[in-house]
């Protein structure tokens, strides 16, 4: 019904009233009422065409001008009436609270429209307080913002990550391609190379550290992929190590690392760099040394670990000159001990190059001048194509040729085989002399440099035990045997303290490290100064294995197979022999450190 209608109809009904006693039906005189009302009202909405725009304009002074009008009409009463209704309408909805919120009838605006109802309510909201409202509004604004920053910074991060995890990704691709080629390189060139293996014997996949390691069948060796729960958030960078792992090779290098790995504020550079010893990464200058180093953030401490630093003469000079205060980790381990370990890896390694060379011996610079004792000690011949198999067999016998001047110097060799790596390394014949000071010579005397094709060279070394290599037919300790030589600690490190100060390097118990490694992670947290975290709940013992495996929140890990190899018996006359051989070197370790470390002298 319109507000016309309902006021044709009341103006009707209160009419009826009045004239009570008239004749009801009387449907003439009412019609002519209804037109008559019908004109008043045209005529009104003539008198005021813009009604509705002095509504929104003036909403209460129209609601006042409107009842005022009705005041004018004959009907007084039935004003009234509406009046108190209004009245009570507006009682009905205004409400009592601090913001001055009041409640209007919507007819009050809008009384000649079509859908006006008494009932009909809209919200008028007052600033009553404007200081109080300048405040909230200000609350308002700086929550939106902190929100919206929020949600920037969130979006910045999560592409940030996509992108480090994609990375990361990419490198574990090539580091399965790269661990695959060298999985059987020499140490003193690889350092070892090193993956995780899951505790239960089967292989982990590395993948990037932000996500959940997926089981998988292909051991990676690049630690740079090792999983763990760090993500390289924004504002982190490329440092150069703020510590070294310097050496001793065999002595647990790798667990060292990794172990530490475990402590937050620890960044570890993936694979061996290399860069102080080898003479071609050393002229690429700091800045691809450091372009080598992980991410880390300021306050954590990157470390890179090479083996072969400790061995090399020129390395502390070359790490002094890129940080004086750098500080020197050394692990050492039982030099006889040690010495097997190393010759079970070198023999480890011969024996993974002699199978396919074997089938099929790649073209050699050197080969012209071999003896031919290659082709003797192969003998297999081989099924599949030779093209087939040439990538295989390559890069075997590169890792071979790099390993082939330590592992001539293991055969016995000197002076050009004494090297252990591409880079210079201290000759064996250096290290006897300084060791043994001028009564030296006997063994070394006995030795010549021999140019054997790889072939033989793998051949030689996979045949000949331990004790044939260390120990002369006469008795005398082979002390250029390379696996020795690099026992003979003090030596090294006498080099080392002529050009740091002792306090900046830490001696770790490589063989206590094994038994017990969270005692030496300790001293390690304090001599860098970091707190002490990496405790018992990290570790656990794995029986099969035989050493401790690592406890990361995604999993648990234990070192690849090629640390903790099976160590092939060792005639214990020629163990205690090398043990009084080495006690005499050992006391002077001993005194070089400052600390007798308690190997038994036979
Ligand atoms: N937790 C744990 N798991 C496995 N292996 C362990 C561990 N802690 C120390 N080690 C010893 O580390 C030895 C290998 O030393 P490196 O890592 O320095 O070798 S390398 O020079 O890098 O090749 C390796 O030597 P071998 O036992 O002769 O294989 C281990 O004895």
């Amino acid at each position: 019904m319109t507000a016309a209608k309902r006021r044709a109809s009341s103006s009707n009904s209160s009419g009826s009233s009045n004239t009570s006693g008239s004749s009801n039906g009387n449907e003439q005189h009412s019609q002519q009422q209804h037109l008559q009302l019908q004109q008043q009202q045209q005529q009104q909405q003539h008198a005021q065409p813009n009604e509705y725009q002095q509504l929104l304009q003036h909403p209460h002074h129209h609601y006042q001008q409107h009842y005022n009008s009705n005041s004018n009409s004959s009907n007084t009463q039935q004003y009234h009436q509406r009046q108190q209704q209004h009245q009570a309408t507006l009682r009905d909805c205004s409400v009592k609270l601090p913001l001055d919120i009041l409640w209007l009838p919507k007819s009050a605006m809008r009384p000649a429209g079509p859908d006006t109802s008494p009932t009909d309510c809209i919200l008028v909201v007052g600033v009553s307080r404007p200081k109080l409202a300048v405040v909230f509004l200000t609350v308002m604004l700086i929550s939106l913002f902190l929100t919206f920053h929020v949600l920037y910074d969130s979006a910045v991060y999560n592409i940030q990550a996509a992108q480090a995890v994609h990375e990361r990704h990419r490198l574990s691709m090539t580091a399965s391609a790269s661990a695959l080629a060298s999985s059987s390189s020499s140490s003193s060139s690889s350092g070892g190379s090193f993956s995780f293996s899951s505790s239960a014997g089967g292989a982990s996949n590395h993948l990037p550290v932000f996500v959940k390691p997926v089981p998988s069948s292909n051991q990676l060796s690049h630690p740079m992929v090792f999983p763990s729960s760090r993500v390289h958030f924004p504002k982190t960078s490329r440092r150069l190590p703020q510590a070294l792992i310097i050496g001793v090779r065999k002595c647990g290098t790798r667990a060292l690392l990794e172990m530490l790995y475990l402590h937050p504020r620890i960044q570890k550079a993936g694979g061996e760099v290399h860069f102080f010893d080898r003479d071609e990464n050393y002229l690429k200058g700091l800045e691809w040394y450091r372009k080598k180093m992980p991410h880390s953030f300021r306050g954590q401490i990157t470390i890179e670990k090479s083996p072969s630093y400790f061995v090399s003469p020129e390395v502390p000079e070359r790490v002094r000159a890129m940080n004086a205060s750098i500080k020197l980790l050394l692990i050492v381990r039982e030099p006889v001990t040690r010495a097997i370990s190393d010759y079970t890896q070198l023999r480890s390694h011969a024996a993974t190059a002699i199978l396919p060379l074997a089938e099929k011996d790649p073209p050699s610079p050197k080969e012209s001048s071999g003896s031919g004792a290659g082709g003797g000690a192969g003998g297999g011949g081989g099924s599949g194509t030779a093209a087939a198999k040439m990538p295989t067999q390559s890069l075997l016998y590169a890792k071979l040729q790099s390993a082939r001047g330590y592992d001539n110097a293991l055969l016995g060799g000197s002076g050009a085989g004494a090297k252990e790596t591409k880079g210079k390394t201290v000759s064996s014949s250096l290290v006897r002399r300084q060791a043994l000071g001028s009564g030296g010579g006997v063994a070394g005397a006995a030795m010549t440099t021999t140019t054997m094709s790889p072939m033989a060279s793998a051949a030689q070394m996979a045949a000949k035990s331990f004790e044939e290599l260390a120990i002369f037919p006469n008795g005398t300790v082979n002390e250029a045997y390379r696996p020795l030589s690099i026992s003979m600690y003090h030596v090294h490190l006498h080099r080392w303290l002529e050009v740091f100060p002792r306090e900046q390097l830490l001696v770790v118990n490589g063989d206590r490290l094994i038994e017990d490694p969270v005692s030496q992670l300790k001293r390690i947290e304090a001599f860098l100064g970091i707190e002490h975290r990496v405790n018992s709940e990290h570790f656990y013992f794995n029986e099969t294995k035989g050493f401790y495996c690592l406890r990361y929140d995604n999993g648990d890990r234990c070192l690849r197979e090629t640390k903790g190899r099976k160590h092939p018996h060792v005639d214990p006359v020629v163990v205690s022999r090398l043990r009084k051989f080495f006690a005499e070197y050992n006391q002077r370790f001993y005194e070089l450190v400052g600390e007798d470390l308690g190997w038994p002298e036979e």
